[in-house]
């Protein structure tokens, strides 16, 4: 296969409403079954007095990666309850398919795994992207190989042997955002995928501007609870096939729980980002307002996400912060902040890291569900406080100097 065929366009109509899907996708035969929760499945194998049959689905796997019919074979292949997971994730960013995984990384892997194993090793990607896709690309870590490109040079950065595009939108940590059907477009035949964590398909879904990949660290906004760490692609079944075959031969596999807790979270995914996006854009105003702040980074989109730079010191904030959590990571009911330069993006080589926008002097802030008054009195004290740290801790004294060329 070359990067000129790939699947067809895998969207598919949405007869039910977002917040309906979110709440009933993958879950429509439970009461005719007589269950209300989700029926978690912990097995790891399944017994079978007919191994011929199994044999059969097992070979019929191999050919296609399609889900296996009848009884499961064994937990690496397929589960029942990730399967609910997943069936209600395409659902509401409307693909054909979907394909969970460990970790967003993991995720990531299995598709540079899919277009490598066809031969397509080089990938178009968009600075910024989260820190550790970054490091994956950058390294060629897995045997890819990276061009790196703003959106107007994608067409010209494309190689025959280019199997991906890549971006994310609105990107992390800088929420910067690009236009999904303008680089679909340079994309030609190339698979656009989108990371679209940040977005969850309440605000954004990829596939209906022309994106063929959808991404997600379904460990933020999806479960939205900062209790499951998983992946999930969403794509065309084709596509999806060759991800569980990926999946099952490498193994990182969601465990059964975190998709029942997936499930539990895309419940409430509408309400959730809502509400935490009216706190947000209600911040990023204040914030913009504050002669503390040199830089409010909140996307046309909305979203439940706030970047902002500082005059100060942006570890006297980290360290300042009572009711705010200051840990890495997103898409919690609680807020979160943390400094991109020191965590989430610290893999990423300084000067790359400073050429795509994330200065030494930015904060990322996942706005959660706390009312929007504590919120603010906690950052504007956080604002004000000078935490003693020792001029000389690790990174202080460069990220001085850089802050006053
Ligand atoms: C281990 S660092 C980052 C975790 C997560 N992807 C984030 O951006 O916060």
């Amino acid at each position: 296969m070359d990067a000129l065929s790939f699947d067809a366009s895998p969207a598919l109509p949405t007869p039910r409403a977002l917040a309906t899907e979110a709440v009933h996708a993958g879950r429509d035969d439970l009461a005719a079954q007589g269950l209300h929760a989700v029926p978690l499945d912990l097995s790891t194998t399944y017994p079978s007095h007919d191994a011929r049959a199994e044999a059969a689905r097992i070979d019929a796997f191999a050919t296609t990666g399609a889900r296996p019919d009848g009884p499961p074979v064994y937990a690496r292949l397929d589960n029942p309850t990730t399967a609910r997971f997943e069936t209600a994730l395409a659902r509401l960013e409307g693909t054909q398919s979907a394909v969970a995984f460990a970790s967003g990384m993991a995720a990531l892997t299995a598709v540079l795994l899919v277009r490598a194993s066809m031969g397509l090793r080089h990938v178009v990607a968009v600075r910024p992207l989260y820190g550790c896709s970054d490091h994956l690309l950058t390294a060629g870590l897995i045997g890819t190989e990276v061009t790196w490109t703003d959106p107007a040079g994608i067409a010209d950065a494309i190689r025959p042997d280019t199997g991906l595009v890549m971006v994310e939108t609105p990107a992390n940590p800088t929420l910067a955002e690009v236009d999904i059907r303008a680089v679909a477009r340079a994309c030609g035949s190339v698979p656009l995928l989108v990371d679209s964590t940040f977005a969850t398909p309440v605000l954004q879904r990829p596939v209906e501007h022309g994106a063929r990949i959808v991404l997600h660290s379904a460990t933020k906004y999806l479960g939205g609870h900062g209790d499951v760490l998983a992946g999930v692609v969403a794509c065309g079944e084709e596509f999806a096939g060759k991800l569980r075959q990926v999946r099952f031969a490498t193994g990182g596999v969601l465990h059964p729980l975190a998709s029942y807790l997936l499930l539990r979270g895309l419940s409430t995914l509408p309400v959730r980002m809502r509400a935490a996006a009216t706190t947000a854009a209600d911040l990023a105003r204040r914030l913009a307002a504050d002669p503390r702040i040199a830089r409010v980074h909140y996307p046309e989109i909305g979203g439940a996400m706030v970047s902002f730079e500082v005059y100060g010191d942006p570890h006297d904030v980290i360290a300042g912060v009572r009711l705010i959590t200051p840990a890495v990571s997103l898409g919690s009911v609680d807020t979160l902040i943390q400094h991109p330069a020191s965590i989430s993006h610290r893999i990423v080589d300084e000067d790359d890291r400073r050429s795509a926008g994330v200065s030494d002097r930015l904060l990322r802030m996942s706005v959660g569900l706390e009312d929007v008054e504590d919120l603010w009195r906690d950052l504007t004290e956080a604002l004000s406080a000078r935490s003693g740290r020792p001029a000389a801790a690790e990174g202080g004294a460069r990220e001085s100097r850089s802050a006053a060329r």
